[in-house]
């Protein structure tokens, strides 16, 4: 089974402003460029978990989802193919690229691509905030969370959680605002879904940080850096976190919070919130006038 958010590149034509951003307002480590000049970033011992590569225009171009081992992923591929779900195998440029022993990818019904990967290359004890910060909770949880925007929920489970095996965590079901929330490991959700009739885009990534300090610094550090706020302090209903939503220059959004609660299978049942957060999280004026992250029409990605 999938068991980390291993990874997530996308394309942007201001890739570079990711050096700055990345390591003063979020707080990552720069690692090694890529061959196409594409900015790296670190959020623990891994070798880079964030590629933003140079592309025309803002681009959700893979996340990077890892097993426990390649004989785990080589079952979980042989499962998939054989419910007729096409893989490819990765190349070994693409391995050594995303910096992977082993690496096979799909596409989701909207074009989206998951790679699946074992081996993600990693140097303990080389890990270095790019500013003062107590670090950022990953290893073994994985980079952070993904927030997927969908046309059709219940097609979007019926891939993620039926075919692929993601473990529905809970839901928020309002008028406006459907969600659904998944987990591969102790954090609450290491993805979500969103429905947005008619679109298909990419709305978040979450980075979780070890102290309340570390966000607060980090909204002072984006309001002082003349980072767009988008939505405000708040507090989320299902998962406890609180957190903040920024613009990053690729289109996306960052969520940056801390003091999520870690999900235990065993006990754990998933429930329907309706509403998103216990208190805040409010758009701000900025977030009014931001589309809601990297948006395309369904009919022009099926074209
Ligand atoms: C509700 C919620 C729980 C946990 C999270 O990590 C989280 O990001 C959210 C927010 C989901 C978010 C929202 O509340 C407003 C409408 C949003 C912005 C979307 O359009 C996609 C994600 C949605
Ligand atoms: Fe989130």
């Amino acid at each position: 089974m999938i068991r980390e958010l291993a990874y997530l590149g996308v394309g942007s034509p201001r890739y570079e402003e990711w050096l700055t951003y990345g390591t003063t307002v979020l707080g990552c480590a720069l690692a090694a460029r890529g061959e196409d000049g594409a900015v790296r970033l670190r959020v623990d011992d891994a070798v880079h978990r964030i590629t933003v590569r140079p592309g025309e225009q803002d681009e959700l171009l893979y996340t990077g989802w890892a097993f426990t081992s390649e004989v785990e992923l080589a079952a979980y591929v042989d499962r998939l193919r054989l419910g007729g779900i096409e893989v490819t195998q990765g190349t070994a440029e693409e391995c050594r690229d995303r910096g992977v022993a082993v690496m096979s990818w799909v596409t989701d019904p909207w074009g989206a691509r998951l790679e699946f990967v074992a081996g993600q290359h990693r140097r303990p004890g080389t890990f270095w905030p790019g500013r003062q910060l107590s670090g950022f909770v990953a290893d073994d949880f994985g980079l952070g969370h993904v927030v997927l925007i969908v046309p059709d929920l219940a097609a979007a489970d019926a891939f993620y959680a039926d075919v692929l095996g993601f473990t529905l965590s809970d839901r928020v079901d309002e008028e406006h605002m459907k969600v659904r929330f998944y987990h591969c490991n102790g954090r609450h959700h290491s993805l979500a879904v969103a429905q947005v009739p008619g679109k298909v885009g990419f709305n978040h990534l979450m980075l979780e940080v070890k102290s309340l300090d570390d966000v607060g610094t980090g909204l002072d550090l984006a309001r002082a850096a003349g980072v767009p706020v988008l939505r405000g302090l708040g507090r989320h209903t299902n998962d406890l976190m609180t957190s903040f939503y920024m613009a990053t220059p690729s289109s996306f959004q960052i969520e940056y919070g801390h003091g999520g609660i870690i999900v235990d299978d065993l006990t754990w049942i998933a429930a329907t919130n309706d509403r998103p957060s216990l208190w805040g999280h409010e758009l701000t004026e900025a977030g009014r006038a931001t589309p809601p992250g990297i948006l395309h029409d369904v009919e022009a990605v099926l074209a």
